[in-house]
């Protein structure tokens, strides 16, 4: 078993010695300017004090919890399927800002944030139940259907100009989130402009979650960073003013709709809008669930964003990362065609169409960490915690004498690490083989979200807070990947600056999601 420890303590040994020896020192000297010296020589040692403070914990960037890194796929079992309601919390959002600023609300959650409890149930419930439930799946296809004809023909379209290279993923974020926002706002409640509007500010808000951990880490540090601060807080506010709008132009055309005739809601095609779950939406306001509440604006933004945003980004990340291995890799590419120029578009299975994306998902999981806290009550108790004690891993003390213990442990899981472990995938773990998903081969009865006796691969994390969305964001990837390699034929273009390279540069950045450092450029030939 694999498991390391990370310590990180929030207590730092800073002093100002400086501080009291300039006081005294001047002390007895009555003259102004030295007094005006020894203010502005206090006001420096006390700032580069505050200053190194701040930095020191912002290098870190880290949280001052105990961070235990999970890369072993048994201890990953353990926690998530036999532990599931001890690993049922993330960890809660650093930063109590709200998004409506003038409601008085502590802190607003979506159901990714919000901790293990009736409200997630409620909220996840309304989104599994109402929303993705696969009997309504099913409706989605005339949706995904124009979406994937949409991307195909505006890449059709660009062919010809600009040597037909196209750097993929700008399209396909458009074409999804274009997909999502339908889905979400029903049709006719948002234009092209609305999408390209959300579109930058999720870049932006995906931007600046690279400040998010040295803002975390104090006031301080938004103080001294008030710049990035600002930023940040500027693009929530941003979204707000986006959304908002958005939410209430759906609630009035709902509103019209039903004095007009009678509508339940759907906005043809039987699909019922994820806003209008939301504005009918009650939830218990107390643990007990006796009192119960409609959503405020913020919860209903929150809860939007997180539709959109964890829909789109990762089933983009996916995607890109699948392609990027098919120009790689062109007999994958060819064989992968044959396929779904046999069968796309049909109900028969596509199990190379399946094993190309467990493939791709098993070496790049868009998500590259699966986090949970865990209230550790006592440290003193011999097993460091109930939690930790689960794993077998010894949490230390946070005080040197052992007095008090840490109150809180984070376990962060890698499924990137699961995925690539060798002693699991024995045929070249860091190859890219999705025959090894087909008969026979070792992970034949492996699926997107492993069985209750074995962990595999983690894309869409276990147990009780596994992602809700696999079946859709599954089925988004089928169709986009198997049109896009219907449609064309994907080669790689070589960067004037690569031109030596052989192959598409696959390094990884985590951020919000696994991205390609360098996003896909292809050159693709429309087939005919
Ligand atoms: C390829 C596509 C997707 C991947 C790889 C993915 C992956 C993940 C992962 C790893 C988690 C964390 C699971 C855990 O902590 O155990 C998660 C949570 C979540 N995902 Fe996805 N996801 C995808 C698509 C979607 C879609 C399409 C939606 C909604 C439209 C969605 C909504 C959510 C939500 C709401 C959560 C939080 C669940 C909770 O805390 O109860 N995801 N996803």
């Amino acid at each position: 078993m694999h498991v390391s420890i990370y310590l990180y303590t929030r207590r730092e040994t800073l002093s100002a010695p400086g501080v009291q020896l300039s006081a005294i020192k001047y002390q007895n000297v009555g003259n102004i300017m030295e007094v005006f010296f020894l203010m502005a020589g206090l006001a420096l040692v006390v700032f580069i004090a505050i200053f190194r403070r701040t930095s020191s914990r912002s290098a870190r960037a880290l949280p001052a919890v105990p961070n235990i890194e999970v890369r072993d796929r048994a201890i990953a079992r353990s926690m998530l399927v036999d532990h599931a309601d001890t690993f049922s919390d993330r960890p809660v959002s650093p930063f109590h800002v709200k998004f409506v600023r003038a409601e008085r609300v502590n802190l607003s959650y979506s159901i990714s944030t919000v901790p293990h409890g009736p409200l997630w149930r409620a909220l996840r419930c309304n989104l599994t139940a109402g929303i993705l439930h696969p009997s309504r799946l099913g409706r989605l296809a005339g949706l995904q259907r124009q979406a994937v004809d949409g991307l195909v023909a505006g890449l059709s379209s660009g062919c010809g100009h600009d040597d037909d290279v196209v750097v993929i993923r700008d399209g396909l974020h458009t074409a999804v989130l274009t997909l999502q926002m339908r889905m979400c706002f029903g049709d006719g409640g948002f234009d092209a402009g609305d999408v390209r509007a959300v579109q930058r500010v999720l870049k932006d808000f995906f931007d600046g979650m690279v400040d998010a951990p040295v803002l975390a880490t104090s006031r301080t540090a938004r103080l001294l960073h008030w710049r990035r601060w600002r930023r940040f807080l500027a693009v929530r506010s941003r979204m707000t003013k986006l959304l908002l709008p958005l939410i209430m132009e759906r609630q009035r055309r709902r509103q019209s709709m039903s004095m007009c005739c009678s509508d339940s809601g759907d906005d043809g095609g039987g699909i019922r809008p994820y806003v209008d779950s939301l504005l009918d939406l009650q939830v218990p306001s107390h643990d007990d669930g006796s009192v119960r509440r409609a959503l405020t604006d913020d919860e209903k933004a929150n809860l939007v964003w997180e539709f959109l945003g964890a829909g789109t980004e990762t089933v983009v990340s996916c995607v890109e990362w699948a392609l990027a291995h098919l120009v790689n890799q062109p007999e994958v590419q060819e064989k992968l065609r044959r396929e779904v120029d046999v069968h796309g578009g049909s109900d028969t299975p596509t199990p190379y169409l399946r094993a190309v994306i467990l493939e791709s998902l098993r070496l790049h999981p868009p998500v590259a960490v699966i986090q949970r806290d865990v209230v550790v009550r006592s440290v003193d108790d011999g097993g460091g915690g109930a939690a930790a004690a689960v794993i077998g891993v010894h949490v230390p003390p946070e005080e040197e004498d052992g007095s008090s213990g840490v109150d809180v442990v984070r376990f962060t899981i890698v499924p990137g690490a699961i995925g690539r472990d060798s002693r699991t995938w024995t045929d070249d773990a860091d190859e890219f083989r999705p025959e090894r998903f087909l008969a026979g081969g070792e992970g034949e009865a492996v699926g997107p979200m492993p069985g209750p006796k074995d962990v595999r691969m983690l894309p869409f994390g276990a147990g009780t807070r596994h992602c809700p969305g696999m079946a859709l964001g599954m089925a988004h990837v089928r169709l986009l990947l198997a049109a896009l390699v219907r449609a064309f034929q994907w080669e790689w273009e070589v960067p004037a600056a690569a031109a030596t390279a052989a192959l598409v540069d696959l390094t990884e950045v985590d951020g919000f999601v696994k991205h390609m450092k360098t996003p896909l450029r292809a050159r693709i030939t429309p087939r005919t």
